[in-house]
């Protein structure tokens, strides 16, 4: 987990977006960070954006890892050490490509097997719901899956606007802040465990030596 600072509060997060390739994942990143929609990027490239957001009121530096499609392959090691180094997942399919919707669950389980344990932050996102002609993917069965993975679902279109795709970013922030509060929960319970332990260790030391 990222930084927490003096303060005991995130400050920091690395987020990544995964997906099949011609998605939308960095026209998404662009619109988050840039609030603007460009057309068309140079793919292949992996790349790492950095800025500053102001989510629920507090500020909080974000690291934004856009994947390369890579699932298969010797490249898929790389992409096991890009899930490493996250925090926090946006899993992104379009509606227009259903092989994407089916790497989803794949993506997932793949993020689950490298962090070896449940409840990592994860949104779906499903991409280019303007382009309604061309749509082979239902509303429904976006929401059916992400709620058999357990994650939040935004359908959305990044060419229409920016505000559904804040509220995705939200979300996955505020989840990465919850698991950080979860951790720290936990790190506090076990110094206090090993605190009471030390204490009675001490105090049957004392009791035994006195005994003598
Ligand atoms: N109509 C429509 N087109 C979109 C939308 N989002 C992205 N696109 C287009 O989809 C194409 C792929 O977008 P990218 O952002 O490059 O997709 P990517 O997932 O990063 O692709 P790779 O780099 O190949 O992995 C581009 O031509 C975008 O302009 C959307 O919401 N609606």
């Amino acid at each position: 987990m990222t930084d927490c600072g003096q303060s005991r509060k995130l400050t920091r997060a690395k987020l990544v977006v995964l997906g099949r390739d011609n998605c939308g994942k960095t026209a998404l990143c662009v619109r988050f960070i840039t609030k603007r929609f460009i057309g068309e990027y140079d793919h292949k490239k992996e790349v790492t954006y950095r800025c500053q957001k102001i989510v629920d009121k507090e500020a909080i530096d974000l690291e934004i890892l856009d994947t390369a499609n890579k699932c298969v392959g010797p490249a898929a090691s790389s992409l096991e050490s890009s899930i490493k180094w996250g925090d926090g997942f946006l899993i992104m399919y379009s509606v227009t490509d259903r092989s994407s919707f089916e790497s989803v669950s794949r993506l997932k389980r793949l993020i689950d097997h490298v962090k070896q344990t449940l409840g990592i932050p994860t949104v779906i996102v499903a991409n280019k719901c303007d382009m309604e002609n061309g749509r082979v993917v239902r509303t429904e069965e976006g929401q059916a899956l992400a709620s058999d993975l357990r994650c939040n679902f935004y359908e959305l279109s990044v060419a229409e606007g920016t505000a559904a795709v804040e509220t995705a970013f939200n979300q996955l922030v505020r989840e990465v802040r919850m698991e950080f509060y979860r951790h720290l929960l936990a790190m506090d319970k076990r110094s206090r465990m090993l605190q009471m332990r030390h204490a009675l260790k001490n105090k049957l030391t004392r009791s035994k030596t006195m005994q003598w």
